[in-house]
């Protein structure tokens, strides 16, 4: 492989944020952000072995049908790919064990729960123990939110933040544990990245809308304990220019850059030192 951060954007089934997650790979330094259709890995012709950065788009994989993602997981976990022995998800958890980096947004996020990528407890990557279900609202939210960092999280691609402004547009937001000691176990490891906050960005809030769905000691986004897989709800692919910031008419001093970018340099410059 050549000295390039590689990364990789699966659409297919429904995804409808590719090309901003491209972008912001591109914008944050990515030699290569190729956008790939599922079909195109499942028949063999794109390998997941020949990136470093796996992204999972947004949108709404087989129209949210048994449950947002929920298709989805089981198609990445048992689905031959064409012409070899192995299935996608072992391509997959060799990326994993290669210590490559994976990120889900929204619905991506999503995807990586029901899959069991995600906490990942005892590094196991295959068992479900959380979910993300139905916001408390009961209908689909869009709005912009506060998240805190948890400074003392694994996560690399919060390192050196401590707070985050991004939008979030979803109906199956609010993160679920199986048993209370999955939550126990993911505080204990600050596994919850980023949660939903006041504009103060000082404690976490279960208070609506700040909290758009009533997640769970409202997380809005979890690592595993390596810090290199990461789902988070809010869309940090849409909020990569100043443009972006719903008030930039208004307010004064905002940077050129937007703050969901800062996620994706820190992934990509973990590649390129760790990696290349
Ligand atoms: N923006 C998204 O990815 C939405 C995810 C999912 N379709 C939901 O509504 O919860």
């Amino acid at each position: 492989m050549a000295k390039e951060v590689r990364s990789i954007v699966i659409t297919g089934n429904g995804t409808n944020c590719e090309r901003e997650v491209a972008n912001a790979c591109r914008l944050a330094g990515a030699e290569v952000a190729d956008i790939v259709h599922i079909a195109e890995l499942l028949a063999g012709r794109v390998r997941l072995d020949d990136y470093h950065f796996l992204n999972l788009a947004g949108g709404f994989l087989d129209g949210d049908d048994l449950g947002s993602a929920k298709a989805g997981a089981n198609r990445l976990r048992h689905a031959p790919v064409k012409g070899s022995a192995e299935s996608l998800a072992d391509q997959l958890y060799r990326f994993i064990e290669a210590g490559k980096l994976v990120m889900g947004v929204c619905n991506g996020f999503q995807l990586m729960v029901k899959m069991g990528l995600l906490p990942a407890l005892d590094g196991d990557y295959r068992s479900q123990t959380a979910t993300l279900t139905h916001n408390d609202s009961g209908r689909f939210e869009d709005r912009w939110t506060y998240l805190k960092v948890d400074p003392a999280s694994p996560c690399i691609y919060t390192r050196g933040l401590t707070g985050i402004y991004l939008p979030v547009r979803h109906g199956e937001g609010k993160f679920l544990v199986r048993e209370p000691q999955v939550l126990e176990r993911i505080e204990a490891a600050h596994l919850a990245a980023l949660k939903y906050c006041a504009a103060d960005y000082n404690a976490p809030t279960m208070d609506y809308p700040l909290n758009p769905n009533g997640s769970t000691n409202a997380i809005a986004g979890v690592c595993d304990a390596t810090g290199r897989i990461f789902g988070l709800m809010p869309h940090p692919e849409a909020y990569v220019h100043r443009t972006h910031h719903p008030r930039w008419t208004r307010e004064e001093d905002l940077p050129e850059e937007g703050m969901g970018l800062w996620l994706y340099r820190n992934a990509v410059d973990f590649i390129r030192r760790e990696l290349l």
